[in-house]
């Protein structure tokens, strides 16, 4: 049987969410990597194309699409329609969306594993715990946490010159969203050691991404200010799959004057 395949470059948020879940479970899989500083998720020899642009023009929901693509220039693929990185293939399946990617690798290899990161084989109110904190890391946390990455990392690393300095205001709002939920955080782990209950799931791991390059930021002291979310990222980044993908996101930033 042919390994599943992760299309993107692994030092990418996104893709290294599909990478850790695929490590997690020690499934075996390759790793198609795209230079996406060159552009090359966007470049027609790198997509798989079987739709023509003949075809995907009258797919009237996808109009908007098309006319991003016209403007770029760029290719939309049967693989990733919207020219972001993951993209991932097992056989004649082909997904995107990169928690929709782990959750599918979840369901297909955490049993072999011995793994219940989603909380499947509980009973309805483990499951439901799961789900919520999966929610709170997608519409609380992420939102929270991303803007100081971007402003600090994604845009100085993919803009030729290192872009202008980061957006103060951008980054102080930022910063107190995310002590906001930070502050949720810290209540709920004096309740439990994670934060669906007593054992990890894909909730907590679904942190791991974007924490991992807040932590290379100066702002990374705002965790001391909650010592069980503190404790919390530890016990997590300890983890041997963790540690595979984290090898692969780099740590070393141009972070300088501008700070
Ligand atoms: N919601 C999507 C987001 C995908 C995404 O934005 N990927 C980024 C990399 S982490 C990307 O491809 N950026 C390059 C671009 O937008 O051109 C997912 O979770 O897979």
């Amino acid at each position: 049987m042919s390994p599943v395949k992760v299309f993107g470059h692994p030092m990418l948020t996104n893709v290294a969410r599909v990478l850790l879940f695929l490590e997690e479970v020690g499934a075996e899989y390759e790793l198609v990597p795209l230079d996406f500083v060159a552009g090359e998720h966007k470049r027609p020899q790198h997509v798989q194309l079987n739709v023509s642009r003949r075809q995907f023009v009258d797919r009237s929901p996808y109009q908007v699409q098309v006319m991003i693509f016209d403007r770029d220039a760029a290719c939309f693929s049967s693989l990733q329609p919207f020219a972001k990185m993951p993209g991932f293939q097992d056989g004649d399946l082909v997904l995107f969306e990169s928690r929709a990617i782990a959750k599918y690798i979840l369901r297909k290899y955490g049993g072999t594993a011995g793994l219940d990161l989603l909380g499947e084989n509980s009973g309805i109110e483990e499951l439901a715990m799961v789900d919520m904190w999966t929610e709170v890391e997608a519409q609380q946390y992420y939102p929270a946490i991303s803007p100081v990455v971007f402003e600090c990392i994604i845009i100085p690393f993919i803009i030729p010159g290192g872009g202008a300095a980061p957006n103060r205001s951008v980054v102080d709002e930022s910063l107190e969203r995310l002590r906001g939920v930070l502050g949720i955080y810290e209540a709920r782990l004096e309740k439990s050691s994670y934060l669906a209950g007593d054992s990890i799931s894909f909730a907590d791991l679904n942190h791991i991404p974007f924490t991992f390059y807040f932590m290379t930021t100066p702002y990374a002291k705002v965790f001391d200010e909650y010592p069980k979310v503190k404790a919390w990222w530890e016990m997590l980044m300890a983890r041997p799959a963790v540690q595979r993908v984290c090898k692969h996101m780099p740590t070393k930033f141009k972070l300088g004057a501008q700070y």
